[in-house]
């Protein structure tokens, strides 16, 4: 399937918008919007689609937020083939109350999704953010596009455009209209 499944929990808001920002960019048009808390049934919604966007921003203390974690287990327990699909994570944070685990949930996300078989894509470079540790770091990379509206709410839009380019190579096809 060409269209593109963005899958997201958020809190307080900031990962949804990035959701609907990123759904903008791509095209309204071929993007399909959950969230996780209200619309997510089971992966077989999830598994309709050849390439994902999953959003999750972190919370506790580097844990994925709270809508994210029932599907979690219920993905390590019933293993569901991920193979074949192609996911990037994205996700908010907060590098100034918790970089000691700056917006490692994206890094949860990325294994456990790798795990099923998934490739993983959407790599982001690490220049331009300040943060102690992030479980989401991998080879001087994240594994996904962090952003934290709490302190510089004014590079998100920015982060989003470079990382949606990034992601071009990669993306399915449009259909023609
Ligand atoms: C209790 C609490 C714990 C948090 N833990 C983390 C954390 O471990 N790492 C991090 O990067 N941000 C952490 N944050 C910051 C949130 O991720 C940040 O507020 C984010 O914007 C929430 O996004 P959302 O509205 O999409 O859920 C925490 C925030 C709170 C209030």
């Amino acid at each position: 399937m060409s269209r593109i499944g963005i899958f997201y929990g958020s809190s307080s808001g900031v990962t949804k918008s990035a959701a609907e920002k990123l759904a903008e960019l791509l095209g309204e048009d071929r993007c399909d919007l959950y969230s996780m808390e209200e619309d997510f049934v089971d992966f077989d919604e999830m598994l309709d689609y050849d390439f994902l966007l999953f959003g999750c921003s972190t919370w506790g203390s580097g844990e994925v937020q709270n809508d994210w974690r029932d599907p979690l287990l219920d993905l390590d327990n019933d293993k569901p083939d991920f193979s074949g699909k192609t996911i990037a994570v994205f996700g908010a944070g907060d590098y100034v109350s918790h970089g000691e685990q700056f917006v490692s949930a994206l890094g949860i996300l990325h294994d456990k999704f790798k795990a099923r078989g998934a490739t993983l894509v959407g790599a982001f470079p690490t220049e331009g953010y300040t943060y102690k540790y992030s479980f989401a770091e991998r080879d001087g990379q994240f594994v996904g596009l962090p952003f934290d509206d709490v302190n510089e709410a004014d590079k998100t839009a920015e982060r989003l455009e470079r990382w949606v380019a990034s992601l071009q190579a990669v993306l399915p096809e449009a259909e023609e209209a």
